[in-house]
C-alpha cells in the first residue's frame, strides 16, 4: 500500500523525533518484521475474546493458557524481550521493569478512546510505561484509528504495521485514538511498571504450572473453549443483551464457512454446549468430511490456512472423497445453529468484514488448501507445545519468561 504525500512527510518527520522531556516518547518504524505481525494476528484471529471495551476484542496470555493454547505465548517471548529491552535503553531504566500485561487487542467499527493517560484510574497507578506495537495498517486493513498526542511531537501517528510507539503512562503523555470507521485494528499492547509485585511473568509462570507441568505434551495442543459468555459479542456489553453473535462462528462466517455439528445438535443446545463439540467446516452446499475438535480448533486451522496462504502448504490430493453435498436435514441444523449462534442478522459483517477479509476470504477458500492446513498447523502447534514444555522449568528456576536458548 502507499502512503499519500502528506502520510509520507509525517512518517518521516515521527522517525526523526528527538526525546522532549515534558513529553518523554518514542516511536519506533518497523520494530516488528511483517512476519511477526502475521503471527500475531493469526493468534488473534483465532483465539480472541470479547474486550474490556464495546467493540473491542482481546486476546491475553492469561486466556491462551486458560484455553489450552499455552504454546501458543511462544511467538510472543522474543518480541516481548526486544520491547522491553529498547524501552529500557530509550528511557535509561535498564533492569528497572517488569511487564504488568501483554495482550493483543482490536479494535472494530466504532470503538475509539478520548484524551487519556494510561495511569488515569486509581488501579492503573502501577504502569509506568505504554509501548502500542502496530500490527496491520491504516486504510488498508482498516479506517479511522489515526493515534493523537494532545501535546508535543509527533501529534499523530498513521498506524502502519510494525511500528511502535513508547510513552510514559502519566499525564505527560494524553492521548486519544479516532473512533474506527469500517475493518478491525489490530494492535499488541504491553504496559510496563517499576514495581515487581506488578510482574506478569510470575502469574503466567504460576498459570502455565499448574496446566502444563502434569500434562503429556501430545495432548496439550489442541484448544478448549473458555465460558460461552467470553465469545458473545452484543450490541450492548454492559446491559447483558442477548442479541449478538458468537465471535467464533462469526470470524468462520465472514471468511465464508458455516459449521455443521454431526451430534445431535437441535435447536434447543446451549451455545456453551455446542463449543465443545466435534464440528465441520461448510461452503455453500459442500461439507469437508474432516472433524475438528470443537469450533476453536477449526478457527485455528482456518486462521492458520489464512496466514500461511495456500502456496506456502503441500496439497492434499484426491479431494473428492473429502467433500460431500448437504442433506436436506443438513442444511436445516446449520441454519438452527445460525440462528442460535448469530441472532441479527447482518451484525456480525458488520463488525468483521473490513477490507481485507474480502481478500482473505479469496486466499482461505480452497478445501485443498484447508486439508493441508489441518496437518501443517498440527506441526506447527506440536512444535511450539515442544518448546514450551522445555523453556517452563528455566522459567520457574529464574521467574521469569525469556528465550532459553535450547539446542535442538
Ligand atoms: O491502540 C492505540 O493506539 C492506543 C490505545 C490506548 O490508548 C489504550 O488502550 O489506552
Ligand atoms: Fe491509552
Amino acid at each position: 500500500m502507499t502512503h499519500s504525500w502528506v502520510e509520507f512527510n509525517i512518517i518521516i518527520i515521527m522517525s526523526e523525533v528527538e526525546f522532549e522531556p515534558q513529553h518523554p516518547r518514542f516511536f519506533i518504524p518497523s520494530f516488528l518484521s511483517l512476519q511477526e505481525c502475521k503471527e500475531l494476528e493469526f493468534i488473534h484471529k483465532s483465539s480472541s475474546t470479547v474486550g474490556y471495551r464495546p467493540n473491542v476484542f482481546s486476546t491475553t496470555l492469561s486466556h491462551l493458557i486458560a484455553t489450552n493454547s499455552s504454546h501458543l505465548i511462544i511467538p510472543f517471548i522474543p518480541i516481548r524481550e526486544r520491547l522491553k529491552d529498547k524501552l529500557e535503553e530509550f528511557f535509561k531504566c535498564e533492569f528497572e521493569l517488569f511487564i504488568e500485561f501483554t495482550g493483543l487487542i482490536s479494535w472494530s467499527s466504532g470503538a475509539s478512546i478520548g484524551w487519556h493517560s494510561d495511569d488515569n484510574r486509581p488501579y492503573l497507578k502501577q504502569r509506568h510505561f505504554s509501548v502500542v506495537s502496530y500490527l496491520n495498517t491504516y486504510e488498508k486493513d482498516f479506517g479511522g484509528g489515526l493515534f493523537h498526542f494532545q501535546d508535543g511531537e509527533p501529534t499523530s501517528i498513521i498506524p502502519t504495521a510494525g511500528d511502535v510507539v513508547m510513552y510514559t503512562a502519566d499525564e505527560r503523555n494524553i492521548h486519544s485514538v479516532d473512533e474506527i470507521t469500517k475493518g478491525e485494528r489490530l494492535t499488541l499492547a504491553l504496559w510496563f511498571s517499576r514495581d515487581g509485585s506488578c510482574d506478569e511473568d510470575k502469574k503466567l509462570i504460576s498459570l502455565l504450572s499448574q496446566h502444563l507441568l502434569h500434562q503429556n505434551m501430545a495432548d496439550s495442543y489442541l484448544p478448549l473453549p473458555a465460558s460461552s459468555n467470553m465469545y458473545w459479542f452484543s450490541h450492548d456489553q454492559a446491559s447483558d443483551n442477548q442479541i449478538g453473535f458468537n465471535i467464533c462462528w462469526a470470524r468462520l462466517h465472514v471468511l465464508g464457512y458455516d459449521i455443521y455439528i454431526s451430534q445431535d445438535s437441535s435447536c434447543e443446545f446451549e451455545v456453551s454446549e455446542l463449543l465443545v463439540k466435534p464440528v465441520r467446516l461448510v461452503r455453500g452446499n459442500e461439507l469437508l468430511d474432516q472433524e475438528f475438535v470443537n469450533i476453536l480448533h477449526a478457527l485455528q486451522v482456518v486462521h492458520f490456512y489464512c496466514w500461511k496462504g495456500s502456496a506456502s502448504l503441500t496439497k492434499v490430493s484426491n479431494i473428492d472423497s473429502k467433500v460431500v453435498e448437504l442433506t436436506d436435514i443438513q442444511r436445516e441444523k446449520i441454519s438452527g445453529l445460525n440462528s442460535l449462534l448469530l441472532n441479527d442478522g447482518a451484525f456480525a459483517s458488520r463488525v468483521f468484514s473490513g477490507m481485507s477479509s474480502k481478500e482473505n476470504g479469496r486466499i482461505c477458500f480452497e478445501w485443498t488448501g484447508i486439508l493441508a492446513a489441518v496437518a501443517a498447523w498440527e506441526d506447527y502447534v506440536l512444535k511450539l507445545s515442544k518448546q514450551i514444555h522445555l523453556q517452563l522449568p528455566y522459567w520457574r528456576m529464574h521467574e521469569s519468561i525469556y528465550n532459553e536458548q535450547l539446542g535442538e
